[in-house]
């Protein structure tokens, strides 16, 4: 034959078996969560870095097509500190919560439910995911109070309720909600909600399978060592100490409401792993550190068993 246009295989390549043992290992994970509804808190490195931001549109993308309810929850901070600053607006953060006015209201409801929300949406979208962007605001989704330590910090705020009617609809509709942790009052004060504490009420009132937050730290340090599992006591005792510090206090607060709220699963991945969030969910070693009330077994000398 003179010409062909078929194609030939390249001689002496086999296909790698190890990859089709790795996507069997996610198959009973899979048929377990099918229709289960995953809240995730997306913030940290993974909000940052163009190649994470991509792997994460990816991931929940992938979570979505394979039958998850997949509901985002989104930070960005650091995008709100700096357009403050653009502004000549001064930052300052009591235990992990920025001290907000009215004017950081209006830079939140630019930055966080504006652009931040809607970049997260393209990129998901770009993968086929569905995404759609709302704040807190939309479909009375997030209704809202003044923190208890208000006084200091302003208008900062705490979920009183939240609508799950719109998320409902949307996870129904196969979409993904994404959403910027903003929420009103009946005296029509908007109030800044850090996203964890809004990501944790959201999970407990869709009676969410698991909340995961995806962040920039491996898990809850103590010391050099990252915990595999973290237990109530020990977490109060790590705050109370100063062990855990920061950011890190929202978070962990947030996780054990989540578990008292009836969430079975809270997890923190490091959104700097490549594709953490597929792993913690689909592999049986998972990553990062799970909060649970109590270890169930004796804790190894490693920590504590899964
Ligand atoms: N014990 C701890 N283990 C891990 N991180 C901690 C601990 N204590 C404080 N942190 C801080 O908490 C930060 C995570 O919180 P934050 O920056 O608010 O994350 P995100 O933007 O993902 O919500 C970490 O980057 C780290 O600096
Ligand atoms: C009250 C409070 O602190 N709200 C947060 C909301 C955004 C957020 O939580 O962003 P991260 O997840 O990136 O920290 C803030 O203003 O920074």
């Amino acid at each position: 034959m003179e010409k062909m246009c078929s194609e030939f295989r390249p001689e002496g390549k086999r296909p790698e078996p190890a990859i089709g043992y790795m996507l069997v290992e996610a198959l009973p994970y899979i048929r377990k969560f099918e229709g289960k509804t995953f809240v995730i808190k997306y913030g940290g490195a993974a909000m940052k870095d163009e190649v994470l931001k991509n792997i994460f549109a990816e991931n929940v993308t992938l979570l979505r097509k394979v039958g998850i309810k997949v509901v985002i929850v989104h930070g960005g901070g650091d995008a709100i500190t700096k357009t403050s600053a653009k502004l000549g607006l001064e930052t300052t953060f009591v235990h992990g919560k920025r001290v907000t006015d009215r004017q950081t209201i209006d830079v939140i409801q630019m930055t966080l439910a504006g652009k931040v929300n809607q970049d997260i949406v393209q990129l998901i979208n770009e993968d086929g995911g569905n995404a759609v962007g709302v704040s807190g605001l939309d479909a009375d989704m997030i209704l809202a109070k003044p923190s208890p330590n208000s006084a200091t910090l302003g208008l900062v705020g705490e979920v009183a309720e939240i609508n799950t009617r719109y998320i409902d609809l949307l996870c129904d509709a196969g979409l993904i909600p994404v959403i910027a942790p903003i929420g009103y009052d009946m005296e029509s004060n908007i109030y800044n909600i850090n996203a964890d504490d809004a990501a944790a009420a959201i999970a407990v009132a869709l009676k969410a399978e698991k909340l995961i937050y995806v962040s920039d730290v491996e898990g809850v340090r103590v010391g050099n060592r990252i915990l595999k599992t973290i237990c109530k006591a020990d977490a109060a005792e790590f705050i109370e100490t100063g062990i855990i510090t920061g950011g890190m206090i929202p978070k962990v607060v947030s996780a054990y409401q989540t578990l008292d709220g009836g969430v079975g699963k809270v997890h923190l991945v490091d959104g700097q792993i490549t594709h953490s969030l597929l792993l913690e969910v689909f592999t049986n070693e998972g990553v990062g550190t799970q909060f649970v009330n109590e270890i169930e077994n004796e804790p190894t000398a490693e920590g504590a068993a899964s």
